[in-house]
């Protein structure tokens, strides 16, 4: 079974343990929401679930390819001088086997359904930031990932478009995929299948 799996992590700066001994199972067809206060670790512990960080001890089993694993960071990653369709063209590019009509037509319907149509020619610096988290996550959701790490994904989000969003995630969960999440919201903590706390920052 796919499960991402973290044991025992800890994970240490400038002299201080950000996460001692934190353990995390996201299972398939789940969402897993981390939570706590600002400076608990979510971010971190999300970066190490991904492999972008090292933790000082414990381990990080994830069985699942690069190509279906996406991610949806705090500083989103976007190319700003690109436009918005062409920043979610980019995810779908390593797939040899798709035609460039196929990947623009893809990247069209991701943005049309986090609500981008009219701006998806827009260069990526000129939208707002709201908009922007919303290509982040268009770009997260149309290479149908497998395994996916979400931090405060929703936190620039309108409500009208945080439902939206709330609902496209929990779907890709219904479809089988491991979600993880790092999360501010109650609502969308509340709405998660797993919760794991990271309570308040050590000191
Ligand atoms: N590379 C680093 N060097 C020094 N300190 C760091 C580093 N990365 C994170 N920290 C510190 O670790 C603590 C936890 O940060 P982190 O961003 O993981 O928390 P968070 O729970 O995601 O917070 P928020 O909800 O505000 O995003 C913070 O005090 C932060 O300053």
């Amino acid at each position: 079974m796919s499960v991402l799996l973290a044991s025992g992590i800890r994970y240490v700066r400038d002299g201080r343990a950000i996460l001692d001994d934190v353990s995390l199972w996201a299972p398939p067809g789940a969402v897993t929401a981390v939570i706590g206060p600002s400076g608990s670790g979510k971010s971190s512990l999300l970066a190490i679930l991904a492999g972008l960080e090292q933790p000082d001890a414990g381990t990080v089993t994830n069985p699942f390819e690069a190509s279906r694993t996406a991610l949806i960071l705090q500083a989103y990653g976007l190319v700003s001088l690109l436009t918005a369709s062409e920043n979610v063209e980019m995810a779908l590019q390593a797939d040899a086997g798709l035609s460039r009509r196929r990947i623009r037509r893809r990247a069209a319907a991701a943005l049309a359904e986090v609500g981008l149509e009219p701006v998806a020619d827009h260069l990526t610096e000129a939208l707002s930031g709201g908009q922007q988290q919303r290509v982040a996550i268009a770009r997260a959701l149309v290479v149908a990932p497998r395994l996916l790490i979400a931090d405060e994904f929703t936190a620039e989000l309108d409500p009208v478009s945080r439902g939206r969003v709330d609902g496209m995630v929990r779907g890709l969960a219904r479809g089988g995929a491991t979600v993880v999440i790092a999360t501010h919201d109650p609502a969308i903590a509340a709405a998660a299948d797993h919760v794991l706390d990271l309570g308040a920052p050590s000191a």
